[in-house]
């Protein structure tokens, strides 16, 4: 990546050196005013981070802007596995804001995954409202969950009580959870299929002060079959993720944070919105849920990545797409596809449906629908039934989900 003038004011961006990495975190600490971390808690990110695709923004010599890139596959609706740069940690320094430094940032990175071929950037943001300004949609939902365990225990199939679970060290059993995981991803649109670092990564390491984190693992007949992480804070358990390969194992593991002694909630911050936990509670009020934004997608190209999924129902429709930041996107397109795979080329046929780039990077994933966005004006129909088409065409069975932060 080569050095660009942003304003004319001396502004520039370049690429991050890989020996600028603890410098780079500093900066970005500095610039959002968060709690420092030690040098030791950044470490892992630079076995993953992609040093090419991440930058530094310059006013002279010193650093004024960050913005981390990582290398992710992302799965679609119909198990596709599609390659997708992660941004993050972009940051602007105070005295530098409003000069459009970020769009400069983000400018780049368009352009970039534009001639590498890439459908689709992904992102984790902090205020919303600006990524929207370059036509990022909200395109998954996380759901933050606290259980009421003090109140009668899950109701758990039969089939739970014969999963074997073990208490195990979460470094020991790292390559096993890492695996099921692995297992998971094309099961679900949004889920990120992880490179070896992440899994280090997200149980971190243990450091003086940090809540000690618990792997509970389980197996049937002699197979490993799923794995909870979790820690303890007074009485509520905490927990960072589970994933198992059959419903049985599922339950089995939350009954198993349920019934930990002397805990009298659950609490987890990221779960689909659709978790079968859900139905484990016999009571649906013992489950305190709330749902917030999660991962945003900012389609690079809108022809691929409309091809790079399946749809519900058999579609055929003329999208006519606006999209300032990525003009190449701009205009007219005829999507066809169904469950097994779709086309989607320029036409010049009169559009049956009216929409930004960013309400179509909000319905990519399938969790929003595009009746719901019409019902807001956000969407137009052209075309009298091309809505309902379109929308439930769109739509699938499992709500999209975004499983770990990046
Ligand atoms: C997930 C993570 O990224 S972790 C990092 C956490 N990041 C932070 O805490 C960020 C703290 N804030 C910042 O660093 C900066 O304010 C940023 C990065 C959000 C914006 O950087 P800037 O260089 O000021 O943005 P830039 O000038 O390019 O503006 C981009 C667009 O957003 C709009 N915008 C920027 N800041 C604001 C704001 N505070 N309010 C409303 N709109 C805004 C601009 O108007 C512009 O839109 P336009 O071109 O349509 O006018």
């Amino acid at each position: 990546m080569g050095a660009e003038v942003c304003d004319g004011s001396g502004l520039r961006v370049l690429a991050l050196e890989p020996g600028r990495w603890d410098s780079f975190c500093e900066t970005l600490t500095w610039h959002t005013g968060a709690p420092a971390k030690p040098r030791a808690a950044w470490a892992p990110m630079r076995e993953v981070v992609d040093y090419d695709r991440s930058m530094l923004a310059y006013d002279g010599e010193e650093v004024v802007g960050t913005m981390a890139a990582f290398p992710l596959r992302v799965t679609t609706p119909g198990g596709a596995s599609v390659a997708a740069t992660g941004l993050t940690m972009a940051t602007v320094r105070p005295t530098h804001r409003r000069r459009g430094l970020l769009k400069t940032m983000l400018r780049r990175q368009a352009d970039e995954a534009y001639a590498q071929g890439e459908p689709l950037v992904l992102h984790t943001v902090t205020d919303p409202g600006v990524y929207r300004t370059i036509g990022t949609g909200c395109a998954t939902r996380q759901m933050s969950v606290v259980i009421d365990t003090a109140r009668p225990g899950l109701s758990v199939p039969e089939s739970a009580d014969a999963v074997v679970l073990r208490l195990v060290d979460p470094e020991s059993a790292l390559e096993r959870c890492e695996a099921v995981y692995a297992r998971k991803v094309p099961g679900r649109p949004g889920m990120l299929s992880r490179q070896p670092g992440w899994g280090r990564l997200l149980i971190g390491s243990p450091g003086a002060g940090a809540p000690v984190l618990y792997c509970v693992t389980s197996e049937q007949e002699g197979e490993f079959t799923g794995y909870a992480r979790y820690s303890v804070d007074a009485d509520v358990v905490e927990v960072l993720d589970v994933e198992a390969l059959d419903s049985a194992s599922y339950a089995a593991l939350w009954r198993f944070l349920a019934e930990l002694h002397l805990t009298s909630r659950v609490s987890a911050c990221n779960r689909p919105l659709d978790d079968p936990l859900l139905h484990l509670a016999p009571d649906t009020r013992q489950c305190k849920a709330t749902v917030s934004d999660s991962l945003y997608v900012r389609l690079i190209d809108v022809g691929k990545a409309l091809q790079a999924r399946t749809y519900t129902h058999p579609l055929d429709v003329v999208l006519d797409v606006v999209d300032a930041f990525c003009p190449w996107n701009a205009g007219r397109w005829r999507l066809s596809g169904d469950a097994k795979g779709a086309s989607c080329t320029r036409t010049s046929d009169p559009a049956e449906l009216s929409l930004s780039s960013a309400e179509l990077a909000g319905a990519y994933l399938g969790g929003v629908g595009l009746r719901a966005l019409a019902g807001a004006g956000k969407v137009r129909e052209l075309r009298r039934g091309a809505l309902a088409e379109a929308s439930a065409a769109f739509r699938g069975d499992l709500a999209p989900w975004l499983p770990f932060g990046f």
